[in-house]
C-alpha cells in the first residue's frame, strides 16, 4: 500500500465514472485504473459513493480541494492536500514506463544531437532501450499530427517531440514554428497524454547548434527530462475528479467522492470555500 503516494501516477486513459447516469444518493460502480510506484497496472472494480459532505468539522478540515487513500483497517494516510496545493512530478526512476519521441528529419543537423541527449537523459533515469519508440517525421509540421496517434495508442506514459525550426528569409518561418508548437499542443490536449514539445525555433543556425548539445545545453535532453517528471503528475488525478464531480454536483455543496475496494478505500472531497 505504501506504493500508493501522492506521485501514484493515474492513467488518465481509463476512468470511465460515467456522470451521465449519476445521482448523488446512490453507489455507483466504476471501473478505476492506476498504476503503483514500479508502474504495475491495477485495476480496480470498484463502488463509488457520492454523498454530499454535511459535516461541518469535515469541512473546516478540508477546505478545498483533495484526495487520500487508507486502507480500511488501519485508516492509513497516504496523502491529502488542503486548501494550498502543491503538485509536483517525482523523478525517482522511470523503468518500466514507456515513451514515445517523434523527432523531425528536417534540420537533422540539429534534431539528431538532441535525439541524443533524450535518449541519454532517458537512459540515466533507467527507461530500458526496447520502451522507447522513435518516429521520424519530415519536418516540424508533421509532428503534432504523429504525437496525437501516438498519445491516443495509450502506449506511451509521455510523448515527446523533437525539431528545429530555423529562420530564412521569408515568414516561413512563423508558420512552421506556430503549426509546431499548436500541433503538439492539440496531441496532448486530444489524448490525454503528455506530449512535451522540444522543438527549436532560432532565428540562425548558431543558435540552434548551442543548444542541441553546445554552450547553451541540450534542449532534447532538458525535454526528456520534462516528459519523465511531467507524466508523474498527480495532476491528472485530480483533474479527472474534479471534471466528474462538478459534471453534476450542485456548486453551492461540498461533495465527498469514496471509491471503495478490498484493499483500500480511496477519497476524494471538493469543498467550495
Ligand atoms: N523550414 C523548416 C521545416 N519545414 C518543413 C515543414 O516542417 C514541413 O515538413 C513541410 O512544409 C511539408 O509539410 N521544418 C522544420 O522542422 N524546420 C524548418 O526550419
Ligand atoms: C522554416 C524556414 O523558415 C525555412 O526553412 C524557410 O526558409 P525561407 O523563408 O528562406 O524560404
Amino acid at each position: 500500500m505504501a506504493a500508493f503516494t501522492a506521485y501514484s501516477s493515474l492513467l488518465p486513459r481509463t476512468s470511465p465514472l460515467t456522470p451521465t447516469n449519476l445521482h448523488p444518493s446512490a453507489p455507483r460502480y466504476c471501473c478505476f485504473s492506476f498504476s503503483d510506484n514500479n508502474n504495475a497496472r491495477i485495476d480496480l472494480a470498484a463502488a463509488a459513493t457520492v454523498a454530499p459532505l454535511s459535516v461541518s468539522p469535515l469541512q473546516q478540515l478540508h477546505r478545498g480541494f483533495g484526495l487520500w487513500a487508507e486502507k480500511p483497517r488501519k485508516r492509513e494516510f497516504l496523502s491529502q492536500t488542503f486548501a494550498v496545493r502543491q503538485l509536483t512530478g517525482s523523478l525517482i526512476s522511470a523503468e518500466g514506463h514507456r515513451f514515445a519521441i517523434v523527432v523531425a528529419r528536417f534540420n537533422e543537423i540539429i534534431t539528431r544531437p538532441l535525439l541524443e541527449g533524450a535518449l541519454d537523459t532517458f537512459k540515466k533515469y533507467s527507461v530500458k532501450e526496447e520502451n522507447i519508440d522513435v518516429v521520424w517525421v519530415p519536418g516540424s509540421f508533421e509532428i503534432g499530427l504523429v504525437a496525437e496517434k501516438l498519445g491516443k495508442s495509450q502506449k506511451y506514459q509521455a510523448v515527446l517531440c523533437i525539431g528545429a525550426v530555423i529562420r530564412g528569409d521569408t515568414s516561413h518561418y512563423d508558420a512552421v514554428a506556430n503549426s509546431a508548437a499548436s500541433g503538439v499542443l492539440t496531441a496532448g490536449l486530444n489524448s490525454g497524454v503528455p506530449c512535451i514539445f522540444g522543438v527549436l525555433t532560432c532565428d540562425n543556425m548558431e543558435q540552434a547548434i548551442n543548444r542541441a548539445g553546445g554552450k547553451s545545453g541540450n534542449k532534447g535532453a532538458e525535454a526528456a527530462l520534462t516528459a519523465l517528471l511531467f507524466h508523474r503528475q498527480p495532476f491528472f488525478l485530480e483533474c479527472f475528479v474534479v471534471l466528474y464531480l462538478s459534471s453534476w454536483s450542485n456548486p453551492k455543496f461540498p461533495w465527498l467522492l469514496q471509491l471503495e475496494h478490498d484493499d483500500m478505500s480511496f477519497r476524494a472531497f471538493l469543498v467550495h470555500a
